[in-house]
């Protein structure tokens, strides 16, 4: 579902960022991504989610091959076919829990569709998608954002990326500010969902305790030749 073709990509024209001869991702697989900080992981989600385009060079994702396009057609196709997860959840601070996860489907009639069809409405979709990902509390459902707890927000998060089943979720850090136990506990979780909708996974983070939960484990300097020596 994913495929990168001889791409370079820099910032500024001096400085390149990635190389990379060949890079793909299966329908369904869970991609767990690694390397040091300023390596250009950021950079890579950035091409695969067509916020950026590569200077040289093939971005494919289900089988578009999406550098072809301008910026209002990734932004489309993105709403449509990508859930995401920031490392600081950029959650909409005066909108409830509810109105958060729903968002998504306020930009994509495709995933809104989804979402409908398979629970029945928006509102049912968000509270089925937040109960199965462990924020079982029902009063603070309509609260806003602002009042949640870390872990609390980083649920609304992953339902936010879930609902309408993207074909593909790309979650950058965003267990880092939780205890060991609680990162395991959400990466379960969250795996767990993204195979109830068939999503890919790609995951981003520094802690290699969690690489088990993955079917592949990807050092970026393996497979990118800037930085190699
Ligand atoms: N918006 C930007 N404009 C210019 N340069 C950028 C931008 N974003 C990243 N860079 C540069 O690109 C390089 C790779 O950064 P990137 O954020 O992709 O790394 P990373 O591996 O995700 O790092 P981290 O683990 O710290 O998040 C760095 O040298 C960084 O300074």
């Amino acid at each position: 579902m994913i495929e990168l073709d001889n791409v370079r990509f820099s910032w500024q024209s001096d400085r390149p960022v990635l190389d990379i001869q060949s890079f793909t991702v299966n329908q369904g697989e869970r991609v767990f991504l690694k390397g040091p900080s300023g390596s250009g992981k950021s950079s890579l989600l950035n091409l695969i989610g067509g916020i950026q385009v590569p200077q040289e060079g093939r971005v494919s994702l289900l089988g578009k091959e999406i550098n072809q396009y301008g910026a209002a057609w990734r932004d489309r196709f993105r709403s449509d076919h990508i859930g995401l997860i920031f490392q600081q959840f950029n959650l909409l601070p005066y909108f409830s829990v509810i109105e958060n996860v729903i968002l998504p489907c306020r930009f994509s009639k495709v995933r809104k569709l989804k979402a409908i069809e398979r629970y029945g409405s928006l509102d049912e979709a968000a509270r089925q998608l937040l109960e199965q990902l462990g924020l079982v509390d029902k009063n603070i459902l309509t609260n806003e954002v602002t009042q949640l707890s870390i872990g609390q927000q980083q649920r609304v998060a992953a339902a936010r990326a879930l609902i309408g089943s993207p074909e593909l979720v790309i979650a950058d850090e965003p267990t880092s500010a939780l205890d060991s136990d609680a990162r395991n506990v959400f990466l379960s979780l969250l795996i767990s969902e993204c195979d109830r909708s068939e999503s890919a996974l790609i995951f981003v983070s520094h802690d290699h305790s969690l690489e088990y939960h993955f079917d592949r484990i990807i050092a970026l300097s393996n497979i990118n030749a800037v930085g190699a020596a």
